[in-house]
């Protein structure tokens, strides 16, 4: 059975709710009547009700009895207000928490935050920072998990999956942070039914150079190692290392996880986020993502150059999560 198919089925009349706050946009749109039609989700949408339907409608869309909450008109708008408050003390005050809350995707992680739906999707039209900031700052990291961090799932012909990280939020991670989405990273595979065995990745396998850089991702995987004995970790390695047989027994023979990687840690996110997109854009691997790995509930982000499919998937990853809970 496919991943999805697996994911699909164990979600499949649950009745979980998702809120999508970028509503208006067709692909969400597109997404949530397949993921309602089908049962494997209860979408919420947000914004005029009469608008939203016409504006499908004009899609060949028929949103029918998907929920609609008009953030202008939301009953329970003043205790949402006061929680944000409360959750953000010192940091913004009620006039402000107003203004704030006009913002969809704050509206729509403040539901999530109060339990009101289980997890949202957002992204399509925003970028990465505005998609988070409000997760970060609501809805915040688990216990004993000091970092959120964006992982893809990457998909190509079904049996080849791995995990890409980070390749959406921690801009230059120390060892200690690069470690951290490193365990993290190894967990997410494991709720996917991916290999959990992770390599962090630089430009030198096992010291074959040295610089600041290369030290920063050794350390990390020393660190990750006492973390998570559990997994299979090692680095730092190359590419070719990590995923190659013939190249680890040239580079590292002595390692467990050289050529056997199916969890893949970029030591920053320009390489993470350069290196998913190439193996999206030129190897023809579907990018499912970034989940945010670590956080308190389930928020995900899209990217803007998602298609209606990557909205339908990563929906059905994020009510998985929220399964997981
Ligand atoms: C994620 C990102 C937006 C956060 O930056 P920011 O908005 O400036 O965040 P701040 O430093 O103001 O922190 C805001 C809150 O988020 C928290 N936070 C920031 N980064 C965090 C992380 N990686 N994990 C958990 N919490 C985090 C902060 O602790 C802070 O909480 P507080 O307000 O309760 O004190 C920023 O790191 C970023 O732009 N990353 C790259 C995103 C991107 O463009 N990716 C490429 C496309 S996917
Ligand atoms: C994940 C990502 O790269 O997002 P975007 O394309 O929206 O910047």
């Amino acid at each position: 059975m496919s991943l999805f198919s697996e994911l699909s089925e164990k979600i499949a009349r649950k009745n979980l709710r998702i809120v999508f706050p970028e509503s208006y946009d067709e692909r969400i749109q597109g997404a949530v009547v397949r993921l309602k039609a089908e049962k494997l989700v209860e979408p919420v949408l947000l914004g005029n009700p009469e608008s939203l339907k016409a504006k499908a409608k004009d899609r060949g869309f028929d949103l029918g009895d998907i929920e609609i909450i008009d953030p202008a008109n939301y009953d329970d708008m003043e205790n949402m207000v006061q929680a944000f408050v409360e959750r953000r003390k010192g940091k913004a005050t009620e006039e402000q928490a107003r203004e704030i809350l006009k913002d969809e995707n704050y509206f729509g992680t403040m539901l999530v935050y109060q339990d009101h739906v289980d997890g949202l999707v957002s992204g399509a039209v925003h970028s990465t920072g505005d998609t988070v900031r409000p997760a970060l700052q609501i809805i915040k990291t688990k216990p004993g998990v000091s970092l959120t961090s964006g992982a893809f799932i990457m998909i190509r012909n079904e049996a080849e999956k791995y995990v890409f990280a980070d390749c959406a939020i921690n801009i230059n991670p120390n060892a200690q942070q690069l470690a951290e989405i490193a365990v993290e990273s190894a967990k997410t595979a494991e709720m996917f039914n991916i290999d959990p065995t992770v390599g962090l990745l630089s430009f030198s396998t096992k010291g074959s150079a040295s610089s600041p850089e290369q030290e920063k991702v050794a350390e990390a995987t020393k660190i990750a190692k006492e973390l998570a004995p559990q997994y299979a970790i090692d680095g730092e390695m190359q590419f070719d290392a990590a995923f190659a047989h013939e190249v680890a027994m040239k580079k590292a023979p002595e390692s467990d996880v050289a050529g056997k990687a199916k969890v893949f840690v970029f030591p920053e996110i320009q390489s993470g986020n350069i290196g998913y997109k190439i193996a999206q854009r030129l190897g023809g691997f579907e990018a499912i993502g970034p989940v945010l790995q670590g956080m308190n509930k389930p928020v995900s982000d899209l990217s803007r150059g998602c298609v209606e499919e990557d909205v339908y998937k990563l929906a059905i990853i994020t009510a998985n999560q929220a399964l997981q809970d």
